[in-house]
């Protein structure tokens, strides 16, 4: 990638890109107050489902530094988790990322001092995000091997390196294939209303040189139609048991089109991404933001003052839709429990 991160963790500082001003600004926030990394997540500073992970599982560490020497330390790093726990519902990465975190304080709270939980905790944390790394570039390398030379994909919101450690998950996918010399474009859907797509996986694809036409959402069947996509691939914020799949609102929609088209739709994510402990997409939560999100473009008001205002971040792709997850682990092409419960033991 060309010379952008989206973490730092240097000196007990967290850095992280400010994906709100992108395209327009490359501009980074050090913070040492996990109440800033909280405010981030909430507010799309950082964001896309592995990234919110790793940026709270940094927070955790900043708020334990802050409470070195307090009394009852323990009971008030947990209210420190539960409260990076409140910033966003959807995506799963976020609580077990948390969880992982909750863990190492209760593995050595009994009988560590508040600095060697704090270096355990930070241990934990860089481990998040290295291993984050290296299991977007597996998806990378799995995921490549079903994009054929001189296809075009079609991609929605941003699942690119912005949203992970680096590589991504479904533009990890593209990149590596992209790299093995294949010549792969993509149509990017510009993704209303916060415009990930636009502001985001184009900023990334053009910075690596990867052909990418930007498209409005209303457009995706019309490509489609005009036989100007083979395959879909999107990232996902969480996957239920039975495969179901919540990722940014509009992905439904292209699930149930590429079916109608006879166009492969697949679903890039790392196994932190898979919730088990949910039967189906119907009891996950999903995210309403703010009315101001739809009614402004850009800052500018496009709808009268006052209109009644539906707004949810994600929507729920059933698995019949789904011709394949690619994961670190593997590609599975059905029998979702099954698969997933092979690829991850309890409590991994
Ligand atoms: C690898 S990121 C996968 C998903 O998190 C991504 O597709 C997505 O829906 C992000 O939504 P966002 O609201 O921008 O956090």
């Amino acid at each position: 990638m060309s010379g952008w991160r989206t973490f730092a963790w240097q000196d007990g500082r967290l850095t992280f890109l400010d994906q709100t001003l992108l395209p327009g600004e490359t501009r980074y926030i050090t913070t040492q107050d996990y109440r800033v990394v909280a405010d981030a997540i909430r507010r799309l500073k950082v964001r896309g489902a592995p990234a919110i992970g790793i940026a709270a599982a940094y927070g955790v560490v900043l708020g334990a530094k802050e409470l070195a020497g307090a009394a009852q330390f323990g009971e008030k790093v947990r209210q420190v988790i539960s409260e990076l726990a409140e910033t966003r519902p959807t995506a799963v990465n976020l609580f077990w990322a948390l969880k992982r975190q909750q863990a190492v304080l209760e593995r050595n709270e009994s009988q560590a001092e508040a600095a060697m939980i704090i270096t355990a905790l930070e241990n934990e944390a860089c481990q998040i995000a290295a291993e984050d790394e290296q299991v977007c570039r597996a998806i990378g390398e799995n995921g490549a091997t079903l994009l054929a030379d001189g296809i075009t994909v079609l991609t929605h919101c941003n699942a690119g390196a912005l949203a992970t450690a680096a590589y991504g998950t479904a533009l990890s996918a593209i990149r590596m294939a992209h790299r093995q010399g294949k010549r792969i474009s993509v149509f990017a859907d510009e993704t209303r209303p916060l415009l990930q797509g636009a502001r985001l996986t184009v900023w990334e694809l053009m910075q690596e040189g990867i052909p990418v036409t930007l498209i409005t959402d209303n457009m995706a069947a019309a490509v489609m139609h005009l036989g100007k996509v083979q395959a879909v691939i999107v990232g996902a914020d969480r996957i239920t048991a039975n495969g179901d799949v919540a990722n940014k609102i509009g992905t439904y929609g292209l699930a149930v089109l590429a079916k109608e088209h006879g166009i492969p739709f697949y679903v890039a994510a790392p196994l932190s991404t898979i919730d088990l402990e949910l039967a189906s997409g119907a009891d996950i939560p999903i995210e309403e933001r703010a009315a101001a999100e739809v009614t402004s473009f850009g800052g500018i008001p496009v709808a009268p003052e006052g209109v009644a205002v539906f707004n949810p971040a994600f929507d729920v792709t059933p698995a019949k839709y789904v011709t394949a997850i690619i994961t670190e682990k593997g590609i599975a092409t059905g029998d979702w429990k099954r698969t997933f419960r092979s690829w991850i033991t309890p409590n991994e």
